[in-house]
């Protein structure tokens, strides 16, 4: 039953029953986060937080058939191409908030259920990582793939990827490999997977659920799902051994050494994504395995303000890489530098200067 409902084009928020349900309703860009849907989820969560009678939250997205099928590809990354052009200043609030409202789900008193059928990509990893049940599909798709748009794995990735076993968080990040749903839980990335056929009535039957007695929402959504993860897909030994080497070039060297088709493809896969932003993410996934989550995310601040602004004449790998993706669609991104092999200790290093005093700091309020 629904007890009220605030609705708006992109994104719908209603309370059934106990439940705070948020659904993701841009089916057309694939639920690519917007500045407008960011804050219409902040302000969901943070009504809902101070009040009592709504016990848990839950989120989904839909796609072009209906609900679930998609959950989030990310930020808007046409809205960043086109604000990052014409210096929209809203680029910089998107940023902010985004990442405000990344920690406001991690930090989330009640809990915070994400449905994550589909592509999750991105911004929608960085809304259902902090989730206290993270629930995957056999259509899931996971991935922090920024290094192809010439951006770092951001919304909390480092956190959440230097949290993973071995060195797993840096072939994710540098890679931006696709995680099935069964590997997204055996990476530590999802809790419970179900079969999608079931997801309307889990989502229904978790709103129509009266948990006014003390029952555990989590507890009692994980009883529907299989828990049980399986052994890694990928060669866990490989991975260490190649991703825990000092540089990506000392990683590149080491793949064109291994006689193994995962060797070959894990080297594609590489020589594809922006060589400076792949120095990058290796070097934030490596502070971040130190840092709690408000440092990442300051930390993830301030790289992004960087990718847009730090190369005045020598242009964005971000802008490029985006262009080439999303804009013209060719493909073919021009990086600067051009190379794995041509990237500079120094010009990693001028993206970790933090661009703001610390008292100046658009996310000094994080706690
Ligand atoms: C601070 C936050 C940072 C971030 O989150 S950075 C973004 C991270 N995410 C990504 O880089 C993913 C970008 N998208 C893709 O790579 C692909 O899409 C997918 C692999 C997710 C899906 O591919 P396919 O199934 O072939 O669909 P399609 O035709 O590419 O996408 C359908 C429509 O959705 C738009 N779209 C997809 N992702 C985004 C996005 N993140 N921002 C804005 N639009 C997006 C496309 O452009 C297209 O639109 P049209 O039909 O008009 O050409």
């Amino acid at each position: 039953m629904t007890n009220s409902s605030v609705e708006s084009n992109v994104v719908v928020v209603e309370v059934q029953g106990r439940v705070g349900c948020i659904t993701l309703n841009r089916p057309k860009a694939l639920n690519a986060l917007s500045l407008d849907m960011i804050r219409a989820i902040t302000h969901a969560l943070l009504s809902w937080r101070e009040d009592d009678h709504v016990l848990a939250v839950a989120v989904r997205g839909v796609n072009k058939e209906g609900p679930f099928g998609a959950f989030c590809a990310g930020g808007d990354i046409r809205f960043f191409h086109q604000a990052a052009l014409s210096g929209n200043p809203a680029l910089e609030d998107f940023f902010t908030e985004e990442y405000a409202l990344n920690h406001l789900i991690h930090t989330y008193p009640k809990p915070y259920i994400a449905f994550m059928d589909g592509i999750v990509m991105g911004g929608g990893m960085g809304i259902s990582q902090g989730a206290s049940l993270r629930i995957v599909t056999e259509r899931s798709k996971l991935a922090m793939p920024e290094t192809l748009i010439g951006l770092f794995p951001d919304v909390g990735g480092g956190y959440f990827l230097s949290r993973c076993a071995g060195r797993l968080g840096e072939y994710l990040a540098l890679t931006g490999l696709t995680l099935s749903g069964r590997e997204a839980m055996s990476a530590g990335l999802a809790d419970g997977y179900i079969d999608a056929g079931r997801l309307p009535g889990l989502w229904a039957s978790l709103a129509q659920t009266p948990f006014e007695n003390g029952a555990s929402v989590e507890r009692w959504c994980a009883s529907h799902l299989s828990m049980t993860a399986t052994a890694p897909s990928w060669p866990t030994k490989e991975v260490d051994r190649v991703f825990g080497l000092e540089t990506v070039a000392d990683m590149a060297a080491a793949l064109a050494e291994t006689d193994s088709d995962w060797g070959r493809s894990t080297l594609a896969a590489l020589r594809q994504r922006s060589p400076l932003m792949l120095a990058v993410a290796l070097e934030q996934v490596r502070r971040a395995r130190s840092m709690g989550l408000a440092d990442d995310l300051r930390m993830e601040r301030e790289l992004v303000r960087r990718c847009f602004h730090l190369r005045p004449g020598a242009g964005s790998d971000t802008a490029e890489g985006i262009r080439a993706l999303a804009i013209d669609k060719d493909h073919s991104p021009r990086w600067h530098p051009a190379t794995i092999e041509e990237v500079t200790p120094e010009e990693v290093a001028a993206f970790f200067v933090p661009p703001w005093p610390a008292h100046a700091h658009p996310l000094k309020v994080l706690g």
